[in-house]
This record gives structure tokens, sequence and C-alpha cells, in this order.
């Protein structure tokens, strides 16, 4: 779609969400009919603006150079070409240079989630290795299994050119794991050998470093590599506290960071969903269920108890969803993404272990059914961040949907606009589209 049709069509559905606001509260139809059309609307026109985008200073996906410039190696040119790529974003632009330098660099770096950072470390992980060597060379820890095998099939498309290796071999010396396996194939097993390790991969370090039990063994892998081992983190959100500690184990790295207003995608609009009780929030998401199934969906849920009961009510109400939670066996999960990537099925009802990384282009619409929180109650901003991601991949057009069923849940939500520095005033919606979320009764009692 042309960009003026596309900006008008932005146009519309936000006056819609003003002039209703206007009225102040609504029955459920006259919501239910709203959140339709938002939906509608966002899907019908969910093409990708990424040659617009990266002519425009301001977005993540802004670049002035080709992926020729960046020096890859004739094979790994073919395989972004291969995938469709056309320019490099801001992230692989500003990193590659830094990790592809001799002698190797050290980066720390951040960037909106869905422009190209798994792209930008495959790409340097695959610049790097040297496949006559014949041991593993590179490392890549992943925080859930799911990424892991999401990274390896990167690998696998950007690295098909390499005439002289194959797949399968490359993926041997590209090493991609969980911390806990990794550290076994290091330590226990002995598989890898650590001292021959020349680049070392943290993704999502955030979550990595955040998470005790992912800490200890991230660290415990680290101090096996050798000295001059690169070491390269990338995540879509750092909290102070994560980047403080990122700096004291990576010597001298080069640091990519983004402001904190930087951080939300402007192409994902949010709304509010209000209602009394999870009942209410079931029925609203009952009423919209025929719109978010146009494209495909997320939804988040808080425990794999309420994933499971909404699951289970959904498809009692004759709606096909998948489910993936963290208690399933790991080549479950696998299967149910591997349908959900095919289109299989269309909703996808999980908890935070499919908040980050997991790259579906496909879905349009996340919906927060409940909000994120940390184990103490308070807003979980990184996380809320990571699930809205999920949508809007490279320049697509994306839709968060948050269920708000208490004074409790409403506060944390404002808690989370408050974050991100941005302002809620709906009437303010088409002039200030930065706007986090637009304060719009979409579903009321
Ligand atoms: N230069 C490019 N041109 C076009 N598409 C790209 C480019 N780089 C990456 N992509 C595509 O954009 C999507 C998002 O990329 P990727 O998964 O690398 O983002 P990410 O920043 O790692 O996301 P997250 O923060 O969620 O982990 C993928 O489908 C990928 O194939």
């Amino acid at each position: 779609m042309a960009t003026d049709s596309w900006a008008q069509a932005v146009d519309e559905q936000e006056a819609a969400a003003e002039s209703v606001n206007h009225g102040g509260r609504f029955d459920d139809k006259a919501a239910q009919s709203l959140l339709n059309k938002l939906i509608r609307n966002n899907l019908v026109n969910n093409t990708n603006q990424v040659e617009v985008l990266q002519r425009d200073p301001n977005s993540p996906l802004y670049s002035v150079k080709s992926f020729e410039e960046l020096r890859l190696k004739p094979q790994l040119l073919q395989g972004v070409y291969g995938l469709g790529f056309n320019r490099p974003s801001k992230i692989q632009e500003t990193a590659l240079p830094m990790m592809l330098a001799e002698p190797p660099q050290n980066l720390i770096a951040q960037s909106q989630s869905g422009t190209g950072k798994t792209a930008a470390f495959v790409l340097a992980m695959l610049s790097h290795v040297d496949p006559n060597k014949r041991y593993p060379q590179c490392l890549c820890v992943s925080p859930t299994y799911e990424l892991a095998l999401q990274t390896g099939k990167v690998i696998e498309l950007m690295g098909k050119h390499y005439p002289e290796v194959r797949l399968v071999y490359l993926l041997f010396l590209i090493v991609i794991g969980t911390p806990g396996t990794m550290l076994d194939w290091c330590g226990k097993f002995k598989f890898i050998d650590p001292k021959k390790i020349m680049v070392f991969v943290l993704d999502e370090a955030d979550v990595m470093i955040a998470t005790q039990g992912h800490q200890d063994q991230s660290i415990r892998i680290q101090r096996m590599l050798p000295k001059n081992c690169q070491m390269l983190l990338f995540s879509a959100t750092f909290e102070e506290t994560v980047w403080n500690f990122a700096q004291r184990i990576v010597p001298e790295p080069n640091i990519i960071k983004l402001k904190r207003e930087e951080e939300t995608l402007d192409t994902i609009k949010q709304y509010y969903v209000l209602c009394n009780s999870r009942e209410e929030k079931f029925q609203a998401l009952c009423n919209i269920y025929g719109a978010i199934t146009i494209a495909q969906a997320m939804i988040f849920c808080h425990t794999r108890k309420t994933a499971g009961w909404l699951a289970g009510e959904l498809s009692r109400e004759g709606h096909q969803v998948a489910l993936l939670s963290g208690e399933m066996q790991v080549e479950q999960r696998a299967a149910v993404i591997d349908r959900f990537r095919d289109g299989k099925e269309k909703v996808l009802v999980t908890t935070n272990v499919c908040a980050r990384g997991i790259d579906v282009e496909q879905v349009s619409v996340v919906i927060n059914f409940d909000l994120p929180v940390d184990k103490d109650g308070n807003p979980d901003n990184e996380t809320y961040l990571h699930r809205i991601g999920r949508t809007g991949r490279f320049g697509k057009r994306g839709l968060a949907i948050n269920m708000v069923d208490s004074k409790m849940s409403m506060n944390i939500l404002n808690r989370i606009q408050e974050h991100f520095s941005k302002s809620a005033v709906t009437t303010h919606a088409r002039t200030h589209t930065h706007n986090l979320l637009y304060t719009q009764t979409v579903a009321s009692s």
C-alpha cells in the first residue's frame, strides 16, 4: 500500500478511537465493534514499510549503507539477499563493522524488538567461523530451547551458500543452546573445548543476566573461554542493573544503547480493554476472536495454570487454539511453535516462555490477557516490551491489546506507560502518535 493511503488508514483508525472516546463509557457492542474495526484495519493494511522506514533517520530500520559496504563475505551476501534483505537495519549497519573489525571487539548492543539483532550476530558468527577447522568455534547462548532452534534455522538459511561446509556441519562449528546444556557440553561432557571458542554470544542478554540460574551458568561458561574470545551481548531491553553487570563481565565493550523513549516501536499501536473480572476478559476475547484470527495472534497469560484454563475455555467455545507453556516437553513445544509458524493454528496461548525473540512474521495482534508483573507484583516493563514485540516485526504494523480487570491492573498499566514516558491522552492520539496507549474503553460491563 502506498504511504499516503497507509497514513490515511492510520488517521481513520485513530479518529475512530477518538470519536468513540468522546462519548465516555460504551456498551459492549459499540466497544466490540470498535475493536473489531481497529484490528481489521490494522490487518488489512499490515504491509511492511521497510523501504520507507529505511530512509527515515528516526526509524530503527534506517540505513545509509548497503550490505556490500559492510564487507560481508560473498557467500554471506548471497545468503542475505536470498532471504530477501535489501538493506541493513540501523543495528546491523552499526554493529556489524564493530563485530567484524580486526582485532575482534566486544559489544553490548540494544535495539528494538524485531529490528534484526539475530541476523546481525548470526552474520558475525558466520563471518568468523573457519570451515577448515573441525571443531566448534562459536557459542550462542539463548534463554529458551525454542529460541535456540530458531537461531539455528537462521544460521542454516544465511549459511547455505558456504560451498565448503554441509549445513549439519555448520551447526557443529557454531553451537547454540540454553545455558545449562551449554555448560554441560563445555564442562561435564566435554563435547566442546571452550578454549577454542572465538565468539561468544549472549542472546536476550538481559534475561540471562537477570535470571539467577542462567546468570551463574553464563558466567561459568564465560570463565572457561580464552581471554581473546569476542563477547557479544544483545537484547531489546536492558535494565540499569543489567547494564552495570553486562559492563562488568564484558571487558572493554563497544556499547550501543537506546534512550528510554526509543525503546518502543511506533508501528505497534497499543490499546486496553476494561473489564471487571477474568470471566469478562474471556468474554471480551471471544467477542473479538473473529477479528484476531484474520491473521495470527499471541495471547499472554501470567501463569501456566491460567494459560491452560484459557486455552481450554476457548476450545470449549469452538475456537481452535494452540497452547505453549513451560511444563511441556521441549519436543512438544517445538512442534507447537512449528505448527503456529506454518499458520496451522492462528492463535497461540502462552506464558512468558514465548515472550522473547520468537519471530513469526504474521503475528499482527498480541493480547496481554494478564499484564506482565514480576514476582513482587510490580510492573515488568521489559517483559511488556518483549511481549508486544512479537508483533510489528521489521517494519510491519502491529496491535497490542491489554486486558485490564481491576484497579490494580489499571495501576500496573499506568506505571508501564509512565516507565516508557508516554502520555495516555486519547484525544491527542491523532497528533501524538507516540502515545503508548490510547485510553480507550473498548469493552465495558
Ligand atoms: N536487513 C533486513 N531486511 C529485511 N528483513 C530483515 C532484515 N534483518 C532482519 N530481517 C527480518 O526481520 C525479522 C526480525 O529480525 P530478528 O528476529 O533478527 O529481530 P530481533 O531484533 O532479533 O528481534 P527480537 O528483539 O524479538 O529478538 C526476521 O523475520 C528477519 O528475517
